[in-house]
Order: C-alpha cells, then sequence, then structure tokens
C-alpha cells in the first residue's frame, strides 16, 4: 500500500523534479551542513581542485539526491546518477567511471547496497582516480590494466549509514548525516513548491500542512499537491486553513503526520502486548509486515516524535503517543 507520509520515493512523485533547488542559497533548512558545504566548495574551487567525496545519511526524502545536484551544479561539473543495486558487477562500475569527466560528479544513491568486489573497485576509484580491470582472460593471458580516471567527487546516499563498510565509509571527505526540517523550514518549503507551481497558499494552510509532513520535504510536496485538489474542486482553487484540514483529514494524515499504518502499530504494541516491551520480530508478525519494513518505513518518524523507546528489551510505546491516541495507558488503569 501507498501510503502519503511515506519518505520514500512514489511512482507519481515524478514532479518533484521540477522542484529541485538548484543552488545552496535556494536549499532550505539544513543549516551547518549547508554552512560547511559552503566552505569546502570554495576552497576546493579556490584551489582549482574537485570537491572531496561526501557522504550524505538520513531518511528518505530529507534532500540527499537534490544535494548532490546542487554539489555538480556548484561544482560546474555534470552529474551522473546511478544506485548501490544497479552496479551488479565491477564492469558495471568501470563502464561508468569511465565515461566521467575531469570535476564530474558521481552519484550512487543507496550505496550501502553495493556488492564486495564492486566496492574495492570504487576504493582505488575515490583514493588515487584510477582502476585495475582484468583483459585478456579468454585469449588465456589475463592480466590487469591500469586505467587513469579524471578527477571526480564521488557523492554517496544511504538511509542505512550502519550498514556501509568502515573502508567504503573512511574515503569520504565530507560525511553528513541529513536532519528532519522543522515546522518553519518546511513551511517554506511548502510556500516555495507553491510558487514553482503557481499557486497560491495562505499562511496558515503552509504551516498545517507542514506540521502533518513528518519533518520531511517529500512528503510537505506530496502532501500540497493533494491538498491543491480539494482546493481546486471544493474552494474555487483557494488553499486556505479550513480546506487543508478537509483535505488532509480525508487522507487520514493526523495533526502529526501520523496515517492509519501508524495508528495500527501502535495500537498493536498496546492491545496485543500492553504497550510493550516487545522485540521488532513480534510486533511484525502481529500486525503481518517485514521487520525491516518497520525498522525503516514506521519506526523512524516515531522514535523523531519520542512516541516509542527503543530498549534492549524491545519497543516500548510512550505516554506521549498514549496521549496523542487519547487512551489510557496500561498504568492508570490498574492504579
Ligand atoms: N532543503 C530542501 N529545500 C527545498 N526542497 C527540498 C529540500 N530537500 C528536499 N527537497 C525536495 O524534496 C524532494 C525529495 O528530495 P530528494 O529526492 O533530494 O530526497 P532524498 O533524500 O534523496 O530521498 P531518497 O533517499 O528517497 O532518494 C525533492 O523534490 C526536493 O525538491
Amino acid at each position: 500500500m501507498e501510503r502519503e507520509v511515506d519518505g520514500n520515493l512514489q511512482e507519481n512523485d515524478s514532479f518533484e523534479k521540477t522542484l529541485r533547488p538548484a543552488s545552496l542559497d535556494e536549499y532550505i533548512g539544513q543549516k551547518e551542513l549547508k554552512s560547511n558545504l559552503k566552505i569546502f566548495i570554495e576552497a576546493a574551487r579556490q584551489r582549482e581542485e574537485t570537491l572531496d567525496h561526501a557522504l550524505f545519511y538520513g531518511p528518505p526524502g530529507l534532500g540527499k539526491t537534490t544535494l548532490a545536484y546542487i554539489l555538480s551544479n556548484e561544482m560546474k561539473g555534470n552529474l551522473k546518477t546511478t544506485s548501490g543495486p544497479s552496479i551488479e558487477k565491477g564492469g558495471d562500475l568501470a563502464a561508468i567511471l569511465t565515461t566521467l569527466e575531469p570535476g564530474d560528479v558521481l552519484f550512487i544513491d543507496e550505496i550501502h547496497r553495493l556488492s564486495k568486489q564492486v566496492e574495492e573497485i570504487l576504493y582505488s576509484a575515490m583514493e588515487d582516480f584510477c582502476i585495475d580491470i582484468m583483459v585478456g582472460k579468454e585469449s588465456g593471458n589475463a592480466h590487469s590494466l591500469r586505467l587513469a580516471l579524471p578527477p571526480f567527487t564521488l557523492v554517496g546516499a544511504t538511509t542505512r549509514a550502519g550498514d556501509l563498510s568502515a573502508p567504503l565509509r573512511d574515503r569520504f571527505g565530507i560525511v553528513s548525516q541529513l536532519q528532519y526540517y522543522d515546522i518553519e523550514e518546511l513551511k517554506c518549503i511548502i510556500q516555495r513548491t507553491a510558487r514553482v507551481m503557481n499557486t497560491n497558499i495562505d499562511a496558515q494552510a503552509a504551516s498545517e500542512i507542514a506540521l502533518r509532513s513528518r519533518g520531511t520535504p517529500r512528503v510537505a510536496n506530496r502532501l500540497f499537491r493533494r491538498v491543491r485538489d480539494f482546493a481546486q474542486v471544493l474552494n474555487n482553487g483557494i488553499i486556505d486553513l479550513k480546506v487543508t484540514q478537509n483535505a488532509l483529514d480525508c487522507l487520514h494524515v493526523d495533526s502529526l503526520g501520523l496515517d492509519l499504518v501508524d495508528h495500527k502499530y501502535l495500537m498493536g504494541i498496546i492491545e496485543r502486548f500492553k504497550g510493550g516491551p516487545v522485540g521488532l520480530e513480534a510486533i511484525a508478525a502481529s500486525i503481518g509486515e517485514e521487520a525491516t519494513t518497520l525498522e525503516d518505513v514506521y519506526e523512524p518518524y516515531l522514535l523523531q516524535i519520542g512516541f516509542i523507546n527503543r530498549t534492549p528489551r524491545g519497543r516500548i510505546v510512550t505516554q506521549k503517543a498514549y496521549d496523542h491516541l487519547k487512551i489510557l495507558h496500561q498504568v492508570d488503569l490498574f492504579e
């Protein structure tokens, strides 16, 4: 089931490309990361060198791909994009690397999913701008040939920094975690999106969407488009607070951005496991989901807003979540 509040890219998110900020100045939020990147870019420009390899990690939809585009723009290089799972063999990577031109940015999304063999080729490419390839296998005269590469910048993105091997991680000069956005930042992103789409949105409506966007620009932009549909059909195209609240309620996105799936997860723990602690596998089995989906998709935002705690004995639903769901805490019931 596709969720309006899922930070992962979905099929009908293709409109996103038109919304991508093209420069660091247009990129909203992530203040510390942005100001550091500005220094690194300026320093590389002054030395007439390529920018150091950069690794961005954090939940989906926070702007990692956008940053790769921006870095290539700022460094005036071309951007080549690929992803860990699509580079199956060493030859696939070699084919990409040998098409790079000096100053290009190579973006590898889901970089934690590269195979060991491909990863090892990447080491020398990153460190020495060269790769060793095997030739002459067919003629029985197999030997390795060293190929020089132009200086380039590798930008890696991952939602699972912990899955990255230490040797790969160590080869990035810039390693940064993207943070969830605050309400003001999301409001600016929504207002910018409205401008790019030639639509007006009033400030209260933009704040309301921001509140329900789970700290994630991708979700904010998606909800904005849904709200715009409701406004167009029900409110002469005017996006005000009332039509926004109505639209988001109809989409079952609550005042904190939780949807029916989050409610199912929390209620599952509360009703079947007395609010926890309960192990991930047990929750997964009880609500019919994969444990990895719970960990990657359901839980990060619930942890972020303090609705669950992860303890050595398992997940626990917090008092804050009980208050939001307007149900009495088990502990209260026995008092
Ligand atoms: N700081 C920002 N300012 C304005 N818009 C942003 C910002 N960050 C992200 N966006 C918008 O959110 C959308 C999603 O961003 P992006 O594709 O870069 O996310 P991502 O972190 O790479 O996600 P994934 O990990 O799923 O690839 C883009 O359309 C972009 O326009």
